[in-house]
């Protein structure tokens, strides 16, 4: 098995961070074991001072959830290679010391590195060297069917999509900037409807200074902020394009719109995101009801329902995806059965894996120069929790409570049936 402590600490250069996780590349001498590859840990909250008490941990779920479920969904030239890595306390203290300093601030000040983990994920890094990595996180591509919404939420969960409505909610909480960008104009598969993705994504990354986390930027490893010259003359670089922003824009999206054209990878994620998720979080919150018999459960809501579902085991995620490839489809989802309640909420678990996760694409750029161009990857394919559907539940109703007081509703269109 690998060992991150047969490296030093200094080898391995922050690249970025989500919720959850903490990424960085390994740029030490050449070493077989380590070149190429990022080391994936997971974070957390900085007020956590719980010690382990794990004397075998397990291994992170990621890397059997990726390669047992989702391998039997996504070409495997879509995804990174994972594998287990051993950590060291010691070591892990040195790294969170030396890297804290390149975390954003708010970051930093909700989570840290988990010392206490001894096993990380090593993965294929994905950035690189390479001239040019465009992060995507592309979020909810499908508008629901009717079948199952409430007469209160349906106009406006069939007009707007989810990506639209939480955005409102969140930039009016100050939580995050306006933002144009529509999910399924990217999934659209239309030339003009993907270039217009590409652009609202750019004027998100130029708005917030890449703090946004739709649309990241990599420049030959490092990541670019309009805010950081030197990282910004690398992006000219890579992309050939001097002179004003519009004309790194056009490169850019000229870049990057075949590949987001051509890839099969987002017909297949929102093809996945919908088909996993057929009831929307209302239809499986009665469908949970349903399957409830007495008068007090029926009563009861959706959270304590879901509270009391237990986590899928790996062989329940086995079973589930042999259902997913042989049965599922000739369900009817407009009555769906009470009996096949646990696959339904398993379905919808890894509809949101599939709903939060991203892209990275790596293009082919005019000059010639890169080495390993014209790829997308899928990252960032966790398993969800069944603890999360509460939660989710929540959300749901706040996002739309919230857009029913818009006046004039922002207008969709699911490809599927435009
Ligand atoms: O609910 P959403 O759509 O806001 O997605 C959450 C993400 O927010 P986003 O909207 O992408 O900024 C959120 O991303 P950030 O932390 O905001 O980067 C997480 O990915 C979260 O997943 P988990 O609960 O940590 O497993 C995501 O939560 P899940 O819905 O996947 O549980
Ligand atoms: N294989 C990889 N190669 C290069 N960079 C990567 C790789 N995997 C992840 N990253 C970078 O690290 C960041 C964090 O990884 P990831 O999205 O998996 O974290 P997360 O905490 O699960 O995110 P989220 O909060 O969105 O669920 C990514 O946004 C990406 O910039």
């Amino acid at each position: 098995m690998y060992q991150v402590s047969k490296t030093q600490p200094e080898d391995w250069v922050y690249v970025s961070e989500g919720g959850a996780t903490i990424v960085l590349a390994y740029a030490g001498l050449p070493n077989a074991d380590f070149d190429g590859k990022v080391l994936r840990l997971r974070k957390t909250a900085i007020s956590n001072t719980e010690e382990s008490q794990l004397t075998d941990e397990p291994d992170d779920p990621t890397i059997a959830f990726q390669h047992g479920i989702i391998a039997k969904l996504i070409p495997p030239q879509h995804l990174p290679e994972l594998e287990v890595v051993l950590l060291d306390a010691a070591w892990l203290k040195v790294l969170s010391d030396l890297r804290d300093v390149d975390r954003p601030v708010t970051r930093r000040q909700k989570d840290r590195i988990d010392l206490t983990r001894r096993k990380g994920v090593l993965a294929t890094d994905l950035i690189g060297t390479a001239d040019l990595a465009v992060e995507i996180k592309p979020k909810w591509g499908f508008l629901p069917t009717p079948t199952h919404l409430s007469p209160s939420t349906v106009s406006v969960k069939t007009q707007t999509c989810r990506f639209c409505r939480h955005n409102y909610l969140r930039s009016n909480k100050g939580k995050d900037i306006p933002s144009t960008y529509c999910p399924l104009d990217l999934y659209s598969g239309n030339r003009e409807r993907v270039a217009k993705a590409v652009h609202d994504l750019w004027s998100g990354w130029c708005a917030s200074d890449g703090s946004l986390n739709n649309c990241r930027l990599f420049a030959k490893g490092k990541m670019v902020k309009m805010s950081d010259p030197s990282a910004m003359k690398l992006l000219s670089e890579s992309l050939a394009t001097e002179g004003e922003l519009s004309h790194l824009e056009s490169s850019f999206t000229n870049a990057i719109l075949d590949l987001l054209i051509d890839s099969p990878v987002l017909r297949t994620i929102s093809y996945l995101q919908r088909s996993l998720d057929p009831l929307d979080i209302e239809g499986l919150a009665t469908l949970c009801r349903r399957s409830h018999h007495t008068a007090s459960e029926l009563a009861s809501t959706f959270s304590t329902l879901a509270s009391g579902v237990p986590e899928p085991y790996f062989s329940d995620w086995e079973d589930f995806i042999h259902v997913f490839k042989t049965r599922y489809s000739s369900w009817d989802h407009t009555v769906p059965n009470c009996d096949h309640l646990k696959h339904y909420l398993m379905a919808y678990l890894l509809s949101a894996t599939f709903k939060d996760c991203s892209i990275i694409l790596r293009p082919i750029l005019p000059s010639g120069k890169s080495s390993s161009g014209g790829t997308v990857t899928i990252i960032d394919l966790d398993v969800k929790s069944m603890g999360s559907l509460a939660k989710w539940e929540k959300l749901d109703r706040e996002i739309v409570e919230f857009y029913r007081e818009v006046k004039e509703p922002k207008r969709c269109v699911d490809a599927r049936i435009a």
